[in-house]
This record gives structure tokens, C-alpha cells and sequence, in this order.
């Protein structure tokens, strides 16, 4: 569990977290979104004692990072990938993560299985493309075997394939019950990804949602076609919906589900050819959501 409680830090006279609270369940993905600049990687730095909190707290576990004994054993976290040493091999830059922190050689190898770099353990992390050093840094983060994972950015650099595989890799690990709180600012994969999501934007919380709760949130209404759509108006509108005509045989409707008209329809016998829910794209509703904090964007 993650739980960030009025947060607060600013920089000079920038405000980067702003009296953000949000907590992080185990046993799922959390999306971390929001436009460049919103506060993400601060608000992550602050959870892992990076950075210092102005006013309010952050807790991994129920504790303050700084006071973990072992803290890789707790929680784990990739934070800038390019943060290796570029003369280290991969094996050799776990290997003094490890011993720095009481973890055994055989868990180095482990880890580097795991995430698909076991043929380039002795590759010098300085050749690595950045797909690599995602790989690499993640490998850094699971050495502990945390029960908290934090990662920023994860997917930048990687591939489809990578892509996938990283998905995959963080649905499993939120299936082993731990943890997992990861930052994009891409909703699409996010949302592939995540069960919940927490949107911020200039440091402030936008939403704390699920998926489908943010689905259901931008519903654009219920198109309906049917031969009868006058009579099917009226009787939809006298059970309470609001309806507007596409054309002489469709109707928009809001206000009432699909399976409430559907329901309806077959009451009266009145013959309906199509019902279809349509919401806005996740990646429309996260553009509206985050419009108004957004500092750069490019006139349309
Ligand atoms: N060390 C720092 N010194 C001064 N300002 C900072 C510092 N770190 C962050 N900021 C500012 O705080 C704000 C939040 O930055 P942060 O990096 O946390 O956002 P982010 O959501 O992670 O953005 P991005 O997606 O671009 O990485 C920005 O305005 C940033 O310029």
C-alpha cells in the first residue's frame, strides 16, 4: 500500500505538489497520468525519501521510506533508467546493488532472467539501448523482492514486443499481491495495463478512478435505431430519458442504459435494430481531463 496524504512541495516559486492525497492498493496496477510537469516524479521521489516533503506525508507500507531498515527488500523502484554506471556490466551493477544491501549473488541472476537480459549480463550497461536499461533498471528494482513497486516512465524505450512483455511482467507482479504504482503520460497504455488510475495535473489530484468508471463518466449517450423511432421517443422520454433524433430511424439517448432500453423497447414490441453505448476514447476523456493543466500544447 502507497498512501500519499496532503502532499505538498514546491520548488522556488513553482508548485510541484499540491495538496495531493491518494492511496495505492496492493494486488493491482495504478496509473500514474498526467501532462509533463504535473508532479509525478516528484510526488514518487518524496515516497521514496528523495526529496523532502514541505507539508503533509508519504507512506510505503505504512512507513516513511527513510525509516525502512531494508528498504529494497520493501520497495523497489526504477526512477531514471540511464541512473547506471556506463563502465558496470549489467551483472556487475546488481551485483553491488545486491551486496550493498544483503541480497544474495543467486538473486542477481534471477532477476536478470526475469527480465530478459540473462545473454548481456557481462555487456557494459554504457552499450545498452534505453529499452535495455528499462530492463535493467527493473531488474534493480525487483532484486529485494519488494512488496511495493514504484516506476517511472517504465515503457519509455521499449518496443512493442518490450512493451507487452513489461505489461505482462507488472500484471503478474500485481497478481503476486504486491503494489504497483506506474507513471505514463500515455492513457492508452495505461489503460491496458492498470485497473485503477490516478490523474494529476499541476501537482493537483484530477481523478482517482478505475477504467471502466472513467468509461462510464465520458458516455456520449446511447445510439439507438429502430422503424418505430418516433414511438420509441416518446416512450423513452415519458420513462425519463432525454432523446435526440439522429435521423428518421435513430436516436441518441442519455440519461438510460442499454439494457433499460432494450427492456423498454421489448415491452412495447417495438422493433429495435441497434443499441450502442458510446463513450468518448480513454485517450479523449484524458485529454478533457487534463486540458486545463497542460502548460504547453500546440495550437489546432
Ligand atoms: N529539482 C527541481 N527543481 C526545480 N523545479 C523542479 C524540480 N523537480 C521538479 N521541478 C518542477 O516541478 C514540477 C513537477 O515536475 P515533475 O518532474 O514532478 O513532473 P512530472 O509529472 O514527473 O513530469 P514529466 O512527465 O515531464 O516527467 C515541474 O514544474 C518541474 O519543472
Amino acid at each position: 500500500m502507497i498512501e500519499v496524504r496532503e502532499l505538498n512541495k514546491r520548488y522556488g516559486r513553482t508548485t510541484a505538489v499540491d495538496n495531493l492525497t491518494f492511496s495505492v492498493r496492493p494486488g493491482g496496477v495504478t496509473g500514474f497520468l498526467g501532462p509533463n510537469g504535473a508532479g509525478k516524479s516528484t510526488t514518487m521521489r518524496i515516497v521514496l525519501g528523495l526529496d523532502a516533503a514541505d507539508a503533509g506525508e508519504a507512506l510505503a507500507d505504512g512507513r516513511r521510506y527513510t525509516t525502512i531498515e531494508r528498504p529494497m527488500h520493501e520497495v523497489g523502484a526504477l526512477l531514471d533508467a540511464n541512473a547506471v554506471h556506463p563502465g558496470r556490466s549489467a551483472y556487475d551493477h546488481l551485483l553491488s546493488l545486491a551486496l550493498t544491501n544483503g541480497i544474495g549473488r543467486s538473486r542477481v541472476r534471477e532477476v536478470l532472467e526475469q527480465v530478459g537480459l540473462a545473454d548481456v549480463t557481462r555487456k557494459r550497461a554504457g552499450k545498452f539501448s534505453l529499452g535495455m536499461k528499462q530492463r535493467l533498471g527493473l531488474a534493480g528494482a525487483l532484486l529485494g523482492d519488494p512488496a511495493v513497486l514504484l516506476l517511472d516512465e517504465p515503457v519509455n524505450g521499449l518496443d512493442p514486443d518490450g512493451v507487452r512483455w513489461i505489461r505482462e511482467l507488472l500484471r503478474s507482479l500485481a497478481a503476486e499481491g504486491r503494489t504497483v504504482l506506474v507513471s505514463s503520460h500515455l492513457m492508452s497504455e495505461m489503460a491496458l495495463t492498470s485497473d485503477r488510475l490516478i490523474v494529476i495535473g499541476r501537482g493537483r489530484l484530477i481523478a482517482d478512478t478505475s477504467v471502466r468508471e472513467l468509461e462510464e463518466r465520458f458516455q456520449r449517450g446511447v445510439f439507438v435505431r429502430s422503424p418505430r423511432a418516433v414511438e420509441l421517443s416518446d416512450a423513452l422520454r415519458a420513462a425519463g430519458a432525454e432523446v435526440a433524433a439522429e435521423n428518421d430511424e435513430a436516436v441518441t439517448v442519455h440519461g438510460m442504459g442499454v439494457d433499460s432500453i432494450g427492456d423498454l423497447a421489448a415491452a412495447r414490441g417495438i422493433p429495435v435494430y441497434e443499441v450502442i453505448p458510446r463513450s468518448a476514447s480513454l485517450e479523449e476523456a484524458y485529454l478533457e481531463l487534463t486540458a486545463d493543466s497542460v502548460d504547453y500544447r500546440a495550437v489546432r
